[in-house]
């Protein structure tokens, strides 16, 4: 259990973080969002005591991170997956790491198997690509078996197996009752993987929620609608109190009523419909609405319709990755 209480952080004259209170609960995966600059990574460092808080504090399992018995086993973290010096091998990395940290040698072979290493463990980290050295710093983060994870954009530089990998281990760490908390910018993904997001902008808490709420919450889904009566339909939902506006292809995007409404209303009117499609908000719109004021660096002007249809391609589930994501 994360608990974070008014913490705050200063630099100059920069508030990075600015009095945030939260939970991260174990079981779940909690997924940790914000534009560029919201203080993300601030608080993992401090949660990490690799920062003093300006005021406030950030306590794991009752404890602040410097005055941890055995950290190692209480906390894994990966923040800088090229930590690894690069002349080292991964199995000599892991090794000085478990003498560091008083582990059994045995651990290294365990977690090599598990982040899927076993095979280049006595390579020069070097030559890894982001994907291998993002497995490595996973590997690091496992070692000391530990009940609470910390993982900064751990899905950075993995290919979609790589990816669908990623999710099935935090989803499994997270049902052996660890607390997993994991920062991203892959919102698809963490649509996917995550239980609850604590959203921040600003070094502010926006929103601690269940994703699922989240998502619901965002400005009300949209149906797709297909008719060789377009005009008739769309003044008959117009009567009814919805919003109709025509995509390029010719079908209408209703706003303000939901499938079963449309499908009724045009039945009840002989219209004929070729197709009726719910589109479900996504995290990625509901994000993006949430954090529209706090977002320090966002570009403007560009009115993308952020939705998913449900009934056809929810997600892209090779990748998980919406298109133009980083
Ligand atoms: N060491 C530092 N000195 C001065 N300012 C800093 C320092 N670290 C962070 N900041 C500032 O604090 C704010 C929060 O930065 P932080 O890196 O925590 O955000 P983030 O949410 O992790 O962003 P990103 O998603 O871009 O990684 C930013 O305005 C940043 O410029």
């Amino acid at each position: 259990m994360i608990e974070v209480r008014e913490l705050s952080k200063r630099y100059g004259d920069t508030v990075a973080v600015d009095a945030l209170s939260f939970d991260i609960t174990p079981g779940v995966v909690t997924g940790f969002l914000g534009p560029n600059g919201a203080g993300k990574s601030t608080t993992m460092r401090m949660l990490l005591g690799l920062d003093h808080p300006s005021a406030g504090s950030v306590t794991v399992d009752g404890r602040s991170y410097r005055d941890l018995p055995a950290p190692m086993h209480e906390v894994g973290a990966l923040l800088d997956p090229k930590a690894a010096h690069p002349a080292r091998t991964a199995r000599a990395h892991l090794r000085w790491l478990v003498r560091a940290g008083g582990l059994p040698r045995s651990r290294i072979d365990e977690v090599l198997a598990l982040v899927g290493l076993s095979e280049v463990a006595d390579k020069r980290v070097g030559g890894f690509s982001l994907g291998m050295y993002q497995r490595l710093g996973i590997a690091v983060a496992l070692l000391g078996d530990p009940a609470t994870l910390l993982l900064d954009e751990p899905a950075n530089g993995l290919d979609p197996e790589g990816i669908r990998w990623m999710r099935n281990l935090l989803r499994g760490l997270a049902a052996e009752g660890r607390t997993v908390f994991v920062s991203s910018h892959l919102m698809t993904e963490m649509q996917q993987t995550a239980d609850r997001v604590v959203v921040i902008g600003r070094g502010r808490l926006i929103a601690d929620v269940d994703t699922a709420e989240l998502v619901r919450r965002g400005s009300g889904g949209q149906v797709k609608v297909v008719s060789p009566q377009p005009a008739a339909l769309s003044a008959l939902l117009t009567d009814e109190g919805a919003t109709v506006r025509g995509d390029s292809d010719g079908a209408l995007l209703v706003s303000g009523m939901d499938s079963a409404r449309v499908g009724d209303i045009a039945m009840a009117h002989g219209v004929r419909l070729h197709e009726l499609t719910p589109r479900r908000v996504s995290l990625e719109s509901a994000f993006m609405e949430l954090t529209d004021d706090s977002a320090s660096y966002r570009s403007r002007g560009l009115g993308a319709v952020d939705t998913e249809e449900t009934a056809t391609v929810a997600h892209t589930p090779a990748t998980g990755r919406p298109e133009g994501s980083d």
